[in-house]
C-alpha cells in the first residue's frame, strides 16, 4: 500500500489505541446480522402511500410490535399502537382528545414511552449502539440512552428510571419524546432503502418524494423511463421536457411544473390559447377527489394539445439524425393525409380523430413555428434555472444508476433487452456494436454525459436520454414503440398496444434468468433480479414471483391509475437476515383513514428464499468493504506501529 496514503490515514488514526479500536468495531460489525433491505418501485408522485409504506417498513413495524407485545395486548391496542408509531404526531392528538384529565393522560405516557422505548431496544437488537445512536432524536440521546441501557432494573436503579420518565412528562416533553422514539423505531425497521424507478410522473407529489428520499438515512435508486425523462428535461432535452409537460398536463398535475418548481407556463398558455380548442381526448384525467373548473380543464386541455404537438415535432429531427435508433416508422407528421385525415401506419391506413394540427405545415410538418420554438427555450431557460429542481435531480443523479448490484441481487427497473432467443439484443450506435451490460453501461455514460452538459440540446448524448425513455432497445422502456400519437387519434386500439420486449415473456424462465445474473457477474445460484416497471396483473392469476424465485417483480402498484388494471396496490420487498419476503398492499385510501381505523394496506407475506443460516453483515456489499478497511488498517498498523 502507497506510503503517501498512510500516512494521510495515520492523521486520523494518530495512535495506535485509535487503530486497534477501529479494527475490532469494524470486526465486530461483520458478525452482525445483515441490516435490513426495503425495496420500493412505480412510485409515481404518489407521496401519501409511499410515505405509509416507509412509515411501517412494509409491515416490518408491526411485526416488530407483535413480537413483543402479542400476548400482552389486544389486536386493537396492537393498531393503536402501530398506528401511533406510523403517525405519532396526529396520533398523539387524537388520543389526547379521549382523556378527561391529567392524571389519565400521565398513566397513558407512562405506559407508552415503556413501551416505545422496549420496541426501540427490540428495533435496535442487530446493530451496534453507535448506529442507534446515530437513529435517535438529538434532543434526547442522553435521556433514551440512561432508559435502554437499564441493566439492573430490579434493584436499586428502578426509582431512578421511573424517576427520568415522571420528570419528562412534567416538564411536557412527552410527546416530543414519544414522537423522537417512533420515527427512530421506523429507522431502525429498514436499515437500506432501494428505489427501483419511476418517483415521477402521474401521481401529484413527485416532489415531496424526493425530499423524503433526501433526508432519508440510507437509499439508493435505479432510474426509471419516468425519472430518465426529467433528467433528461433537466439536462437540455427539449423532447423530454415537451414530454414531462404533456403527461404533467394529461394527469391534471401543470401546479408540479408551475407552481413546486416556479415554472413559468405562460407563454405556453399563449400559445395554447391561440390556436387550440377543446377536444376530449386532451381533456385531463380527474384526480377523483379535487374539483377542477371547467374554465382551468379547458386551459389544460389546450396546454395538453401544444404540447403534444411541439413534442410529435421534436421527435422528427432525432430520429432523422439518429438512423440508427431504428425509429423511422415514428415519422408520424409526415404520414398523415391531411386532406383525407389519414395515416397510414405499418402498411395499414386509419381515420384520425380529435387532431389538433393547426400549427402544422403540411410541407414540412415537423417544422415548429417560431412562436413555438421561443416558447420551449423560455421553457428550458426556466427548467434550468429552478433551484428546486436542480437540488432534486441533482440527487436523482447521485444516488441513481441505470442498475445496481447489491449483495448478489441485480436490481433494475425496466429489462435487460433480449431477442426471442433469449440472447443479449444488440444495438449499435455510431458504428460500435453493444449488448447486455455493456449496452447498460453505454447508456449510463451518455446519461451522464448529457447531465453535466446541460448547454447541448442535440447531441447525441441529450438524444440518447429520449432514446432511454422510448427507444426500442432501451432498458428502460422495454417495449418496440411507445403510441403515444396512437391513442390520441386513432380509434382501432390495435394500434395502441405496445408490444413488449421478448424479456417479459422469457423472463418466466430461470435458464434466461441464470444467463442475466451471469452477464453481470452474479451468482446465479444465489441472485435474484429485482424488476419494476410492469404492474403485475394479480387479477389475471399473474405471479409477481417468477423463475423458480430468480425473479421478483415489485412494481409497487402505487399508481392510482393503474390499480383497477392489477387489482392490488402492487408489491414491496423487504430483505433481512433470515431471507427474502414480498409484500403485497391493498390500495390505501388515506392517512386519515390509518389514523382513525387502523386500516393497514398490507397483506400476506410470501416467503421468497430463506436463508439456511442468518446471513450476517460479512456476507453483504457493506460487509465487503468494511473487510477492504480492515485490510488498510491492518497495513497502517504494520507500516506505523510495527504491529
Ligand atoms: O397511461 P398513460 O399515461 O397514457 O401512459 C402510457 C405510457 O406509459 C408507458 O407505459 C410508460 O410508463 P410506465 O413506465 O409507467 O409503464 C408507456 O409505455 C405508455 O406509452
Ligand atoms: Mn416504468
Amino acid at each position: 500500500m502507497n506510503s503517501k496514503y498512510l500516512d494521510l490515514l495515520a492523521q486520523k488514526y494518530d495512535c495506535e489505541e485509535k487503530v486497534v479500536t477501529e479494527i475490532i468495531n469494524l470486526e465486530a460489525i461483520l458478525n452482525l446480522p445483515k441490516g435490513t433491505e426495503h425495496f420500493v418501485s412505480d412510485l409515481h408522485g404518489e407521496y401519501q402511500a409511499f410515505q405509509h409504506v416507509l412509515r411501517n417498513g412494509s409491515g416490518n413495524v408491526k411485526g416488530k410490535i407483535e413480537d413483543l407485545y402479542k400476548k400482552l395486548l389486544t389486536e386493537k391496542e396492537i393498531k393503536e399502537f402501530a398506528t401511533l408509531v406510523y403517525y405519532p404526531e396526529e396520533k398523539i392528538k387524537l388520543i389526547k382528545n379521549d382523556f378527561d384529565n391529567e392524571r389519565e393522560l400521565h398513566q397513558w405516557y407512562t405506559v407508552i414511552i415503556e413501551r416505545m422505548i422496549n420496541l426501540v431496544s427490540y428495533a435496535s437488537s442487530k446493530y451496534t449502539r453507535s448506529k442507534l445512536r446515530k437513529a435517535l432524536p438529538d434532543q434526547f440521546v442522553y435521556i433514551i440512552e440512561e432508559l435502554l441501557y437499564k441493566t439492573d432494573e430490579f434493584t436499586n436503579k428502578e426509582p431512578y428510571y421511573t424517576k427520568i420518565v415522571q420528570q419528562i412528562i412534567s416538564l411536557g416533553q412527552a410527546d416530543k419524546l414519544i414522537i423522537g422514539l417512533a420515527y427512530t423505531t421506523q429507522q431502525l425497521v429498514v436499515d437500506h432503502l432501494h428505489v427501483v424507478g419511476d418517483i415521477y410522473d402521474r401521481g401529484p407529489e413527485p416532489d415531496k418524494i424526493m425530499d423524503t428520499l433526501i433526508n432519508y438515512h440510507s437509499v439508493d435508486i435505479q432510474w426509471g423511463n419516468h425519472d430518465v425523462l426529467w433528467l433528461g428535461a433537466f439536462a437540455g432535452s427539449k423532447v423530454c421536457l415537451a414530454n414531462i409537460i404533456r403527461i404533467c398536463a394529461r394527469y391534471d398535475n401543470l401546479d408540479i411544473i408551475e407552481d413546486v418548481y416556479g415554472i413559468n407556463l405562460r407563454p405556453l398558455l399563449n400559445l395554447a390559447e391561440k390556436y387550440y380548442d377543446d377536444n376530449p381526448v386532451f381533456r385531463p384525467k380527474r384526480h377523483s377527489d379535487e374539483k377542477v373548473s371547467e374554465e382551468e380543464q379547458l386551459q389544460i386541455t389546450k396546454i395538453h394539445q401544444a404540447i403534444a404537438m411541439i413534442q410529435f415535432k421534436l421527435e422528427s429531427p432525432i430520429i432523422k439524425r439518429r438512423p440508427y435508433f431504428k425509429m423511422s416508422e415514428r415519422l408520424l407528421l409526415e404520414k398523415i393525409d391531411y386532406d383525407r385525415n389519414e395515416i397510414t401506419i405499418h402498411g395499414e391506413t386509419y381515420p384520425l380523430e380529435n387532431t389538433c394540427f393547426a400549427t402544422v405545415n403540411q410541407e414540412q410538418p415537423d417544422q415548429l413555428l417560431e412562436e413555438e420554438a421561443q416558447v420551449m427555450d423560455k421553457l428550458l431557460f426556466s427548467v434550468q434555472h429552478s433551484e428546486k429542481l436542480a437540488r432534486h435531480m441533482n440527487f436523482l443523479m447521485k444516488k441513481g444508476s441505470l442498475y445496481l448490484k447489491y449483495n448478489g441481487n441485480l436490481l433494475i427497473h425496466g429489462c435487460i433487452p433480449l431477442d426471442e432467443e433469449g440472447n443479449m439484443e444488440k444495438m449499435v450506435i455510431e458504428n460500435k456494436t453493444y449488448a447486455g451490460r455493456d449496452l447498460l453501461d453505454t447508456f449510463e455514460r451518455y446519461l451522464r454525459h448529457a447531465f453535466a452538459h446541460p448547454e447541448e440540446t442535440d447531441d447525441l448524448a441529450k438524444d440518447m436520454v429520449w432514446y432511454l425513455w422510448s427507444g426500442e432497445y432501451s432498458s428502460l422502456f422495454g417495449k418496440r414503440e411507445m403510441t403515444t400519437f396512437e391513442r390520441y387519434f386513432i380509434k382501432d386500439k390495435k394500434t395502441h398496444k405496445e408490444r413488449k420486449n421478448p424479456y417479459y415473456h422469457l423472463r418466466e424462465n430461470e435458464e434466461t434468468c441464470r444467463k442475466i445474473l451471469t452477464e453481470f457477474d452474479l451468482n446465479p445460484d444465489q441472485g435474484h433480479i429485482i424488476n419494476g416497471h410492469t404492474p403485475v396483473k394479480e387479477i389475471e392469476g399473474e405471479n409477481p414471483i417468477k423463475a423458480n424465485g430468480k425473479m421478483i417483480v415489485i412494481d409497487g402498484g402505487f399508481s392510482k391509475a393503474y390499480q383497477s388494471t392489477t387489482g392490488i396496490a402492487g408489491y414491496t420487498l423487504l430483505y433481512n437476515s433470515f431471507g427474502m419476503q414480498l409484500v403485497a398492499h391493498t390500495h390505501f385510501n388515506s392517512k386519515e383513514d390509518v389514523l382513525l381505523n387502523g386500516t393497514d394496506v398490507l397483506s400476506v407475506k410470501r416467503l421468497v428464499d430463506k436463508e439456511l443460516e442468518r446471513k450476517k453483515v460479512l456476507e453483504t456489499n457493506v460487509g465487503e468493504e468494511i473487510l477492504q478497511e480492515v485490510s488498510i488498517l491492518n497495513s497502517l498498523m504494520e507500516y506505523r506501529y510495527m504491529k
